[in-house]
């Protein structure tokens, strides 16, 4: 028996892994396109949701990144960037998620002359009046950000010294995102080595359009708190006609360590890293109690939100509502915050929201 959305919408749940600029409303970008001169291809709203869902669905990571033209030409100025990000935190919200790490890139929003400083200040504010709204409402959520640097680029160094900087300043760490193949996160020791000098903390996208190399290196070399993604783990993980999986030393290494992983079902189906949902290495890896928490990545792109996400998979794997606290208990074990926070969050609402719900 699977779970029903709207259960899933009224459980209290954490996000972990959501791109910003990967989570816009079809009707803000039509709206913001027309007010800074940007030709979308398509400007109805129902048209450019699917558009979106299309052209990341081609199999390929490039491709898929392709589509954020169209959501960061709308995200170039202090104003567009605090409405996006009160936006975002607002949708969170009516989905039901309590705590969430928004993820974006500071250098890729300097377009219109912005300093870096200007960004993210501008979404901090953004993300603030959206929860306020919420509180409004009546409805309590956190969200924070995570600044990424582009695995392409050189900025990652700036970006690592601006996440310290607003540490205390609603930003939880930091992130290398952009294509994989091609772009080693070691081409960012400077960054890595600065945040943890820091004690800062820090996710790398691995394991996702490449496989373990990319992941040993974000661990081993890099020194990453989480994986965003780490999904091709599996390929280091053997499963024999008879007897138990066995594990290679860096699968060991990921679940002995509680590495968490910050997978993303319908993400990986579009771009290629998993041929379905029913195929996704989510299975094997919460059977082997892996630290698996289940994320949107980009909500335009996959025309989900979290409850979705978790519905998806509930349906595939049969999973029922205990197995979706379980996946929130390690997001909230995962999140970047304080040990106090991640208790509070875990006992007084994931514990509790879930018991209302019978899990
Ligand atoms: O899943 C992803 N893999 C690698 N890069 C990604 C993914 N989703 C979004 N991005 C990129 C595109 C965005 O512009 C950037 C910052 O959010 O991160
Ligand atoms: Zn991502």
């Amino acid at each position: 028996m699977s779970v029903g959305l709207e259960a899933l919408q009224a459980a209290p749940k954490v996000s972990l892994h959501d791109h910003l600029d990967g989570g816009l409303r079809p009707e803000t970008i039509i709206e913001l396109a027309a007010e800074v001169g940007h030709e979308l291809p398509a400007t109805d709203a129902r048209e450019l949701r699917r558009w979106f869902v299309e052209s990341a669905s081609s199999g390929s990571l490039v491709r898929y990144l392709e589509t954020f033209k169209h959501t960061l030409a709308v995200m170039q100025t202090q104003v567009h960037l605090h409405r996006v990000a009160r936006e975002f935190v607002e949708d969170l919200a009516a989905d039901g998620v309590v705590y969430a790490e928004a993820r974006w890139a500071p250098e890729q929003h300097l377009l219109s002359g912005l300093t870096p400083r200007q960004a993210v200040e501008a979404v901090r504010d953004g993300l603030e009046a959206g929860a306020q709204a919420c509180r409004d409402r009546g409805r309590t959520i956190i969200v924070r950000q995570l600044l990424t640097g582009m695995r392409h680029a050189s900025a990652s160094r700036e970006i690592a010294e601006l996440a310290v900087d607003y540490r205390h300043d609603g930003v939880a760490g930091f992130d290398i995102a952009g294509a994989e193949a091609g772009h080693p996160p070691t081409r960012h020791l400077d960054a890595f080595d600065y945040l943890k000098r820091n004690n800062a903390y820090f996710t790398v996208h691995a394991g996702e359009a490449f496989g373990l190399p990319s992941i040993w290196e974000a661990l081993q070399l890099c020194g990453a708190n989480r994986l965003g993604h780490g999904v091709r783990i599996i390929d280091d993980i053997t499963v024999p006609d008879y007897g138990p999986p066995r594990l290679g030393d860096l699968a060991a290494y990921v679940r002995n360590m509680r590495i968490p992983l910050e997978l993303c079902p319908s993400s990986n189906v579009q771009t290629g890293a998993a041929s379905s949902i029913a195929e996704h290495p989510i299975g094997l890896l919460t059977d082997l109690r892996f630290r698996v928490t289940v994320n949107c990545d980009n909500q335009l792109m996959s025309d989900t939100t979290l409850s979705r996400e978790f519905a998806k998979v509930c349906e595939a794997f049969d999973y029922d509502l205990e197995d979706v606290r379980w996946f929130t208990i390690n997001a909230a074990k995962s999140a970047f915050h304080s040990f106090d926070l991640r208790l509070a969050l875990i006992e007084e609402v994931i514990k509790p929201g879930f018991a209302r719900l019978g899990a």
